[in-house]
């Protein structure tokens, strides 16, 4: 079976009134599981609509999305939602902590969404945030920890359903530099030890070094990026 992320001449055109505006023109890339690569680009050349496609959020006009060698275009509506609880965990710009849960309590919530809490998701659970170094405030509130460590605590909730597909849009935005680095070296890790195929949009070309590949945006076509002149 194919396993990791598929997009082939992926397509993307809104109606805006009379215009049409093309977002992404032809893209085609693929991710296996435990590479971890990056997405850079200037404003509107089509990030956010690419990582959209790939996370089943939003569908392509044209082209073939698939993942595991599912294709995305003949799932139901309640397939594709499915889909995105099991085999897509989100990292976004800001943590979307829930204010009243505590640090364990927001990974346990993914599990509980979909079905119940096991004693062994518990241990998953502890495990994931042992390794993201939060063992210590576990029960800890989001407004009583760090940004670093509210953002690392999303991390942890991304792969708590273990899932094969990681895609985070700019996860660095709101941090310091120095968290920053940290952050984006634990998404690097965690998806190397748990080998997921892994997508980082992101602006600040500081944190390329820990992806393996590099593509660029322009105009809504994908271009790669030689690493040598990061
Ligand atoms: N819902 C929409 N309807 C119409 N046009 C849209 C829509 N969403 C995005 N666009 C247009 O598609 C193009 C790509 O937008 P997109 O948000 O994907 O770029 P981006 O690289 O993520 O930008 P940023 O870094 O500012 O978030 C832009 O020209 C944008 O104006």
């Amino acid at each position: 079976m194919t396993t990791g992320l598929n997009l082939s001449n992926v397509s993307k055109i809104y109606q805006e009134g009379n215009n049409q505006v093309k977002a992404l023109d032809e893209v085609s890339l693929t991710v296996n599981p435990g590479e971890f690569v990056a997405v850079i680009g200037p404003s509107g050349s089509g990030k956010s609509t690419f990582l959209s496609i790939a996370g089943a959020l939003l569908q392509a006009t044209s082209g073939i999305v698939e993942i595991n060698g599912k294709e995305l275009s003949g799932l139901s509506a309640k397939a594709l939602s499915n889909l995105r609880l099991q085999e897509i965990g989100f990292i976004l710009q800001t943590s979307n902590l829930i204010p009243y849960l505590n640090v364990l309590d927001q990974l346990l919530l993914v599990k509980r969404m979909s079905g119940s809490v096991s004693k062994n998701d518990k241990t998953y659970a502890m495990e994931l945030l042992e390794n993201l170094g939060l063992k210590d405030i576990l029960k800890n509130f989001p407004d009583q920890i760090s940004g670093g460590e509210r953002q690392r605590t999303a991390i942890a909730r991304a792969f708590m359903n273990n899932p094969s597909i990681i895609l985070a849009d700019e996860p660095t935005a709101s941090l310091d530099t120095s968290r920053a680095h940290e952050v984006v070296q634990l998404i690097g890790k965690e998806v190397k030890s748990r080998n997921k195929a892994a997508i980082m949009v992101t602006h600040d070309e500081r944190m390329l070094q820990y992806c393996d590949n590099v593509y660029r945006m322009v105009d809504g076509r994908l271009e790669v990026r030689n690493l040598a002149h990061v």
